[in-house]
C-alpha cells in the first residue's frame, strides 16, 4: 500500500504540467532524428532505444495533454492523428508485418516525460506480457 501512495504521489509532483524536453525538440532547438512530421504530429527516434526500432510520436501542441490520463473530449482528433502517424511510422521503418505501440501513464507505468507520446517498437520479437 505504501509503494501505491508513493507512486501516487511521484506521479502527482512529476506531472506538474512544466515544459518538457519535447518542447526543444518541436521547436528545433535541440537536434532530433525525425522519421515523420505534419501539422499537429512530430515522430522521431527515442534516443534510448528499446528495440531495434523505437519512434516517439507526440503532439506538437500539448494543450493539457501531458498523459493519457488527461486527455478530454477536446483531444479526439489529435489522439486520433496520433495513431494514424504511429501506422505511417510503422511504413516507414518496414515493421509493418510487427510493431507494437505503447502509451505509459504515470509513474507506476514508467512514464519519464509528461507530454503524451506514443512508443512505435518494433524489428525485433516482442514477448507477452510486458515487464
Ligand atoms: C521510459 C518510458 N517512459 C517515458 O516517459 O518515455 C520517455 C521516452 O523519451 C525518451 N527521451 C527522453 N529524453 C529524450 C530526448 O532528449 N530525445 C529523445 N529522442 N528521446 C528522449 C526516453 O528515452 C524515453 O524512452
Amino acid at each position: 500500500h505504501n509503494e501505491e501512495a508513493a507512486a501516487k504521489a511521484a506521479a502527482s509532483v512529476a506531472d506538474t504540467g512544466a515544459p518538457t524536453i519535447f518542447d526543444k525538440i518541436i521547436a528545433k532547438e535541440i537536434p532530433s532524428d525525425i522519421i515523420y512530421e505534419d501539422e499537429n504530429v512530430l515522430a522521431f527516434r527515442d534516443i534510448n532505444p528499446q528495440a531495434p526500432v523505437h519512434v516517439l510520436v507526440i503532439p506538437k501542441l500539448r494543450d493539457g495533454l501531458t498523459t493519457l490520463g488527461k486527455a478530454e473530449p477536446r483531444h479526439v482528433e489529435v489522439l486520433g492523428q496520433l495513431l494514424h502517424a504511429s501506422k505511417i511510422v510503422a511504413e516507414k521503418e518496414g515493421i509493418f508485418d510487427g510493431f507494437r505501440v505503447v502509451i505509459n501513464n504515470g509513474v507506476e507505468a514508467c512514464q519519464s516525460v509528461y507530454h503524451l507520446h506514443l512508443h512505435v517498437l518494433g524489428g525485433r520479437q516482442m514477448k507477452w506480457p510486458p515487464g
